[in-house]
């Protein structure tokens, strides 16, 4: 079925995941007709297969460890995690994958929705083919924007797509637990999914080629490691994974460290964008590669195209890319009526905070906040800084909250223009100390300033204050 009638309108936004939502959003409210496309549930990966899912999975085992690290609170709960019953609040997390919820929202936004899969067929122009086969052509006035997303990554392990592997999808969405489960991959979904499963019962290996948590501060990688292990979870790190077979009972993985059998096994490997199918070709463009943007998030060599969210490789993380889907909007919008565009570094219109402010925290028990570089990537970028540590255990507000309260806090600071680049805390609920972080460095606070922010007594906050007297007082004693 072929309805080669062209529709036009102003922006035509692909996916429907929380970055092409927020850029939507931008566009209408910027005076210019939307409408997006989505080939699956509006809300994307987000919503029903990753961040809100997986951190349902995970926080119920965390209160539970709070509680039992707590005298009073400890002899009150005699019980096991009621994992039946945390399985049911993550359904509620994901509205039971129904996006009723967020069409409404489309529709009070004032966004036209366009449901099926849609390939850029030419300049400027998209179209959408339905699941009942019929098509249709969406002519974009001023622009089209890819919000498309990424995919898992499958590796190129023998045996290992034959063997049905679990993606993030399958580990963020089950109804039953594995009595055991293999991950292969060392990054966060590796690292969070071992830390449920684990609170779930399961018998969890992870095999990683590299080291757990490679991308962040070791030390705060190597509590989240000893936390796991002490869990029950085998770590092989620097291991490669030779190939992988389905058998009666499950899985058996050949590694250069010996056999490991599961019943389930993970694929945490990492993302591919999405953009394989989606027309590249008709516009010079290689299938398959990541959409590279200039900061106002334009495709390189296009005046029309723009990509926002995990296609552009820029960060993957919801919140960076609804950043960037605030720029983007706003922008097109700008350029549509003629208006200036401000692009200049941290400008209305342009997403500078991926090069050096992009706050991640890794859900784990212990969490680990951080944002700007580690102290490595620092040192190698050239610039002269300095690296303060503190112990958080050592706050009054971290030993109040927890007994043995453990974790760690790091701060850099470029000693050249007296500011924080970055900072790493690891240790029980660390996750809302990173704002205060990026706040810092977004604004380029000086140390000096610092000071003058003084963190409540005795709230875990309080790690800054002891950061800063680690550091000195250029002025004082
Ligand atoms: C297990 C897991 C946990 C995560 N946890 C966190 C977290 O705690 N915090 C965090 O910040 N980030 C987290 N992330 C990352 C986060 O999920 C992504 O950064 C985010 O979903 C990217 O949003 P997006 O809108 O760019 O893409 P997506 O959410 O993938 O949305 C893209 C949408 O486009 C649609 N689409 C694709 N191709 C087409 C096409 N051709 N036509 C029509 N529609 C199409 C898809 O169906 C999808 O709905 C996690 C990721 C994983 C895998
Ligand atoms: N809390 C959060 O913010 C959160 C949680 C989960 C995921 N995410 C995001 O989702 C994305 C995907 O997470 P991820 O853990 O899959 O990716 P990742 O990039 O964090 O880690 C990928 C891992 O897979 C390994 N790997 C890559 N190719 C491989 C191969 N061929 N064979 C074996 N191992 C291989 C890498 O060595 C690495 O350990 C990340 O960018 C992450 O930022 C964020």
């Amino acid at each position: 079925m072929e309805s080669k009638e062209a529709r036009e309108v102003d922006v035509v936004v692909i996916g429907a995941g929380a970055v092409g939502e927020n850029v939507a959003d931008r566009t209408v409210r910027g005076g210019l007709e939307t409408v997006i496309v989505e080939g699956d549930l509006v809300g994307g990966e987000c919503s029903y297969w990753a961040c809100m899912p997986s951190k349902a999975l995970l926080r119920s085992p965390q209160v539970l460890a709070a509680a039992k690290a707590l005298p009073g609170a400890a002899e009150a709960v005699t019980g096991d995690l009621d994992v039946a019953a945390v399985l049911r609040r993550r359904d509620s997390f994901t509205s039971e994958w129904s996006d009723s919820g967020q069409v409404g929202w489309l529709e009070s936004a004032g966004i036209g929705l366009i449901r099926g899969h849609a390939r850029l067929s030419g300049e400027r122009e998209v179209t959408v083919t339905a699941d009942d086969g019929s098509t249709q052509v969406i002519g974009a006035r001023h622009a089209v924007v890819v919000s498309t997303g990424s995919v898992a990554n499958i590796p190129d392990i023998p045996g290992l797509r034959r063997a049905r592997p679990w993606t993030s999808r399958e580990a963020t969405s089950a109804h039953s637990v594995p009595e055991s489960l293999a991950i292969i991959g060392g990054g966060v979904v590796a690292a969070e999914m071992a830390n449920v499963y684990a609170a779930f019962g399961a018998e969890v290996t992870v095999i990683s080629r590299s080291g757990l948590l490679a991308g962040v501060e070791s030390f705060a990688a190597d509590m989240v490691i000893e936390s796991l292990r002490s869990q029950g979870v085998q770590i092989m790190t620097g291991v490669e994974t030779r190939s992988v077979e389905r058998t009666d009972d499950g899985v058996r993985i050949e590694t250069d460290a010996g056999t490991v059998t599961a019943a389930e096994v993970l694929a945490a490997a990492g993302r591919r964008p999405a953009t394989t199918d989606l027309g590249l070709d008709r516009i010079g463009l290689e299938p398959g590669s990541t959409l590279e943007t200039d900061d106002t998030l334009r495709v390189d060599g296009f005046d029309w195209l723009y990509a926002t969210g995990d296609v552009n490789g820029r960060a993957l993380l919801t919140h960076q890319g609804k950043y960037q889907a605030r720029a983007a909007g706003d922008v097109i919008a700008a350029r549509a009526a003629g208006r200036p565009v401000d692009d200049v570094p941290w400008g209305a219109h342009v997403a500078t905070a991926d090069h050096n402010a992009v706050p991640q925290v890794v859900f784990t028990d212990p969490e680990i906040a951080a944002v700007g570089p580690t102290a490595e990537q620092a040192r190698e970028s050239g610039r002269t800084v300095r690296v303060v540590d503190y112990d958080l255990g050592h706050v009054a507000g971290a030993s109040l909250s927890r007994d043995g309260y453990e974790g760690a806090a790091r701060m850099i600071v470029d000693e050249d223009r007296g500011v924080m680049i970055g900072a790493t805390f690891v240790g029980p609920d660390v996750a809302e100390l990173v704002q205060t972080a990026t706040t810092a460095i977004v604004g380029e606070v000086p140390i000096d300033r610092l000071w003058h922010a003084v963190p409540a007594y005795p709230s875990v906050s309080e790690i800054w204050l002891r950061l800063l007297e680690e550091y000195g007082r250029p002025s004082g004693t």
